[in-house]
């Protein structure tokens, strides 16, 4: 099984983590907690109260778990394409695979990634909705004291499947969702490539961000539901399971609570993607 793809996706995603983490904060924080009145009000409060610290709470662990994450991400996606279609990543500019292989492998990998991301996704956002400041002598301790104890104390008091709360919901957010990020990227890509070249800069660019937005639009409504079903364990109210989690969040705050976090996520997708897939794209040329 070839690996550089699977390092390529680790290194490429790690640079789209640190510059999509702030984001991912805020919006995190307006998915879960009502005390926002949208994204600046939430960004003022943020800064006010905890400095620009607050908005990469949590990152520390991501950027390790982006390594297993991101390379199940690409390295399964290349892996499967190869099974389906017999062609190497230097062959598939040559003979493209059908956009139904792209789509195919894409889910498979969205549907394996979303198990390994499971419970580093979840001690993410647990980190992130502490809004406490930054410990200083006297002020009220966190509830959890960094990724470490954050794992140690949801295996304890949760149970161990307690660490993949919330997981049920990710990988139905999932699994179409990379399906539809591959087939984004490639579909632009192909549109401004002449055959068998390989896109320029600009366009990797381009699709890798357009693939992003697009991909998060569809995952929104399902991201909210995975975010509150991991809280859930903590201090808000339990669901039965994911059906209960939307029928009950759409009855008290109607239909648009599918949408919240929707700004942002695409705000925070197009320069994420598009540095994703430009490092992976480079990376995989400079290997051959
Ligand atoms: C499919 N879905 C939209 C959920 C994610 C696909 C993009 C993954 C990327 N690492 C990012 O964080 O944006």
């Amino acid at each position: 099984m070839p690996v550089e793809e699977f390092v390529a996706g680790w290194i490429s995603g790690a640079v789209g983590l640190v510059l999509g983490h702030p984001f991912d904060t805020v919006k995190v924080r307006l998915q879960t907690q009502t005390t926002y009145h949208g994204i600046v009000d939430c960004m003022v409060k943020t800064y006010r109260h905890e400095s620009l610290l607050g908005f990469f709470k949590g990152m520390s662990f991501p950027i390790v778990s982006i390594a297993v994450v991101n390379s199940v991400l690409f390295g399964v996606y290349s892996n499967t394409l190869l099974a389906l279609t017999a062609t190497s990543h230097q062959q598939r500019r040559a003979q493209p695979p059908s956009y139904m292989h792209i789509f195919v492998a894409g889910c498979t990998s969205g549907f394996l990634q979303a198990y390994c991301l499971a419970p580093f996704d979840l001690i993410k956002v647990r980190l992130q909705n502490q809004t406490e400041p930054r410990a200083k002598p006297g002020s009220p301790q966190p509830r959890y004291r960094g990724p470490v104890h954050c794992a140690a104390s949801i295996f304890q008091e949760e149970g161990p499947r307690g660490l993949f709360r919330g997981a049920w919901a990710l990988t139905l957010r999932d699994t179409p969702t990379v399906g539809i990020y591959f087939i984004t990227y490639e579909c632009l890509c192909r549109q401004s490539t002449p055959e068998g070249q390989n896109p320029s800069s600009a366009t990797v660019l381009v699709a890798g961000g357009f693939a992003g937005i697009t991909s998060w639009v569809a995952a929104t409504p399902l991201d909210v539901i995975k975010a509150r079903m991991q809280m859930a364990g903590l201090k808000q109210r339990a669901y039965q399971g994911v059906l209960d989690c939307i029928v009950s969040s759409a009855r008290q705050e109607g239909l648009g609570v599918f949408f919240r976090g929707l700004t942002i996520n695409s705000a925070r997708a197009f320069p994420v993607n598009a540095v994703t897939f430009l490092s992976y794209e480079y990376l995989l040329r400079l290997w051959g």
